[in-house]
């Protein structure tokens, strides 16, 4: 009690001037809020700013500093999601993953234990070279596609059919929550939720229907290894004692393809759009790894550490359109002060991940594509900021960060090495600029473009037309 009336005599965060009532709903713009919120924060020079959006706290944190303060170092006051109550009741799993989920997520995709996964992300890309060569104009749905199918084999062991399988048509179509798409001005209406009782279906089937498909093939002996199947083995472990149960392994693989699927794909457009920004990035990368590769070999997991300018580029992609802006707000559950400020309960708090990361102090001219920046003397330098806000922060922090980040590596160092990705010529030979214009919404993703990947080499060739017939024989998943 006490802590509380001292704080409530401390004075809000800085903020634009709030009207009665409305407070500053009518200030912020409904798409691409966390541009006009670093303005604000520019504009009254604080890395916290409060608004009022009709009578709901809102909070905006702009620097890591802020961030670690808060999300970080008192995360028990600041990870809650409760906030997005359509998303928890209607909903129920989604995302509303516990303390014990996010164990069992850890212990299976921390860095060393994502690397088992590197076959099936191997065949997926090789499978996705197969497509661009064959028909390139539809790259966004390979990409798509290929993301699905890594998460299926990944959580579940299922290999999912070339096109129109059942379980990614049902998974993309629950995966269409308005919440990821457009951020509700936080006060739904009776139509949305009649929405969200259809996707409440849709995405009980995708909870269910794979899950059962593993266990049958368990049941049957042919369950080929999963995070799925294995967490469910080392549950029969007499020598284990395992703290989680059935039902967490259920929820934790019911999230993995909303949370890896939208995400994947978008940083793999973005990845495109900046080849055509910067195509003496592109061409940077394609000669460091024709020096190791010689032409003569796919990329593999192994060359990782002999191709520095790759994952630059890969850091890069992560930064200069960031797949998830501000992340996912949180709830403060109760009072809390910082710097001296009332940081009121109930408030919403907003990490926003799109100024850090276009923070021109830590990342000059920020809206230019430079994997350069992460370099020095053509070794990554480690005195540059790891673009990591683009996962989140604290305690919630994407749990499938590194298997997104390897799966990404891969697929970028296997195109590059393969394809040249140019802006695509109209019938009269003029050039078609891409518009660069994103679907803004907690996941931001390029709208649809056009552009051109041309096989590099008749070498180049020949090599995806071995892999993919290699990996269709070895079905590495199935060892
Ligand atoms: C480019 C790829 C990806 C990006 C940019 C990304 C980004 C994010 C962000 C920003 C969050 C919210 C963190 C926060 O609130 O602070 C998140 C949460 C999450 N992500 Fe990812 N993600 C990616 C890929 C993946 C993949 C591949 C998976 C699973 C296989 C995954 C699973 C999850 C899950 C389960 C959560 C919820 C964690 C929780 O609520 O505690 N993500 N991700």
């Amino acid at each position: 009690a006490t802590l509380r009336t001292r704080c409530s005599k401390l004075p809000l965060p800085p903020g634009p001037h709030k009207l009665p009532l409305v407070g500053n709903l009518f200030d912020v713009p409904s798409t691409f809020q966390w541009q006009t919120y670093a303005r604000w924060s520019k504009q009254y020079d604080s890395d916290i700013i409060h608004l009022n959006l009709a009578g709901t706290s809102v909070i905006v944190l702009s620097s890591l500093e802020a961030t670690d303060a808060l999300l970080e170092k008192r995360s028990s006051l600041y990870s809650d999601r409760d906030a997005l109550t359509m998303v928890t009741e209607l909903m129920g799993w989604y995302f509303d993953i516990g303390r014990t989920h996010r164990r069992l997520f850890n212990q299976s995709f921390n860095v060393k234990a994502s690397r088992k996964y590197e076959p099936q992300e191997l065949t997926g890309t090789h499978v996705l070279l197969g497509r661009l060569l064959s028909t390139p104009k539809g790259f966004m749905d390979h990409f798509r596609q290929m993301a699905g199918e890594i998460i299926m084999s990944v959580t579940y062991g299922i290999d999912v059919l070339p096109s129109d399988d059942p379980y990614v048509t049902l998974a993309h179509k629950a995966n269409t929550f308005p919440i990821l798409k457009h951020i509700p001005r936080w006060f739904p209406g009776a139509g949305f939720k009649r929405q969200a009782e259809e996707w409440l279906n849709l995405s009980r089937g995708m909870l269910e229907l794979p899950f059962a498909e593993t266990k049958r093939q368990m049941d049957s002996g042919t369950a080929p290894p999963s995070f799925t199947a294995d967490s469910l083995h080392a549950l029969n472990d007499p020598d284990k004692q395992p703290y989680y149960n059935e039902h967490h392994v259920q929820q934790t693989a019911g999230t993995m393809y909303i949370g890896g699927a939208d995400t994947t794909v978008s940083a793999l457009g973005t990845f495109v759009l900046a080849m055509l920004a910067n195509p003496t990035a592109q061409k940077k990368a394609q000669a460091e790894i024709d020096e190791l590769t010689g032409g003569r070999y796919l990329p593999t997991f192994e060359d990782e550490a002999s191709l520095p300018y790759v994952p630059a580029l890969v850091k890069e992609v992560m930064r200069w359109e960031n797949v998830a802006p501000i992340a996912i707000p949180r709830l403060l559950a109760t009072e809390d002060e910082y710097r001296g400020y009332r940081l009121p309960a109930g408030s919403l708090v907003v990490g926003n991940a799109w100024a850090i990361l276009h923070n021109e102090n830590v990342y000059p001219d920020p809206h230019a594509f430079k994997p350069e920046r992460f370099l020095l003397d053509g070794k990554l330098n480690p005195a540059v900021r790891n673009p990591e806000a683009a996962f989140g922060f604290g305690r919630r922090q994407c749990p499938g960060r590194h298997l997104a980040l390897s799966s990404i590596w891969i697929t970028v160092a296997s195109i590059l090495a393969t394809f040249d990705i140019s802006k695509a010529v109209d019938e009269d030979g003029r050039v078609i600029e891409p518009s660069h214009e994103y679907l803004s919404g907690i996941i931001t993703t390029p709208l649809p473009f056009k552009c051109s990947f041309t096989p590099r080499s008749q070498e180049a060739i020949a090599l995806i037309k071995a892999a993919v017939k290699d990996d269709y024989r070895a079905q590495p998943k199935h060892k």
